[in-house]
């Protein structure tokens, strides 16, 4: 049976962290802020808004949510990026996606500041992530949660045949940088792929972003591979479930994150940590 790799333990430890942190900066006199906006009212969205802001108020974070109409038009939008760019008190700003169809995406990202982009979505961050120039550089937080759980249960990547199901670039395409960066052999599969079994079944690591409920199978699995799931589905009784068929596939691999409480909490974890990274980086650039 495969070690659970338990997202809800490891985003309590990291905060503990990012509270000791949190704490260094008060005493310099600096709160980190982060703004959260949040376009129109899908359901899924402003949960996960929701708990964004609840994780950052707890920790000390300042937290703002901005809740804008559906109807915005992207000029609106962009205007009130622009202003939280120029506010110093702001040090990470996020746009909640998916956006309504009138909105732009990549206009959107290229209009928060690099500095501020606490996602790592402006394509100047995306960027340096690709050539592994990451200094003082914010990376999508999925991802990076999911190099943490690497470093928690000591999974070596350098020379690794890695897997990544899904292109995105909130998840697949900044997880295949970092997963590069780390010396692992990257193959990036999405919804064209041929033969896509034959592919992950080769897979030391696999991650699945596909969106489709328990769409990887135990026989799509190595034996002893670590499987990490980022979907977020519902099944036909409309309970929670990821894109791997758990069940299965924990009899199969050596490690194995589970939907709910797996890559999830890590994300949000991520942000706020990131946020303060934020906040330090401005602080030691202001002296
Ligand atoms: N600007 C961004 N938008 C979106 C991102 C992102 O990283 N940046 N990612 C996803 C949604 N997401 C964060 O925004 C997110 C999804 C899921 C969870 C989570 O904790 N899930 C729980 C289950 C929650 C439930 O019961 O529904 C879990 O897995 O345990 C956190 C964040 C798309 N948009």
């Amino acid at each position: 049976m495969a070690t659970i790799m338990d997202g809800k333990a490891l985003a309590a430890e990291i905060d503990m962290r990012t509270a000791n942190r949190i704490q260094r900066l008060a005493d310099q006199g600096i709160t980190p802020g982060l703004v959260v906006i949040l376009v129109g009212k899908d359901p899924a969205s402003q949960i996960y808004v929701r708990n964004k802001e609840r994780r950052a108020k707890k920790l000390g974070i300042h937290s703002i949510v901005r809740n804008l109409p559906e109807t915005i038009s992207e000029k609106e939008l962009i205007k009130i990026i622009q202003e939280y760019n120029e506010d110093p008190t702001v040090h990470a700003i996020l746009v909640q996606l998916p956006l309504p169809e009138q909105i732009n995406e990549f206009h959107v990202t290229m209009a928060i500041s690099p500095t501020k982009d606490v996602d790592g979505f402006n394509p100047f961050n995306l960027g340096k992530l690709l050539i592994n120039k990451t200094d003082q550089t914010p990376i999508a937080c999925t991802p990076q949660g999911i190099m943490s759980f690497f470093k928690k249960y000591q999974i070596n990547l350098d020379g690794k045949k890695a897997v990544m199901v899904g292109r995105s670039t909130i998840v697949g395409k900044p997880m295949a940088a970092l997963l590069t960066n780390a010396n692992a052999t990257v193959t990036i599969a999405h919804s064209h792929t041929h033969h896509l079994s034959e592919l992950t079944r080769e897979a030391d690591i696999l991650i699945v972003a596909i969106g489709v409920a328990h769409y990887i199978k135990a026989e799509d699995v190595k034996p002893g591979a670590v499987v990490i799931d980022v979907g977020m589905d519902r099944d036909s009784n409309g309970k929670l479930v990821g894109d791997v068929d758990f069940e299965s596939v924990e009899k199969k691999a050596s490690y194995i994150t589970p939907v709910p409480k797996g890559v999830g909490p890590m994300t949000i974890t991520t942000l706020i940590s990131q946020t303060v990274t934020m906040a330090e980086w401005s602080s030691e650039k202001n002296g």
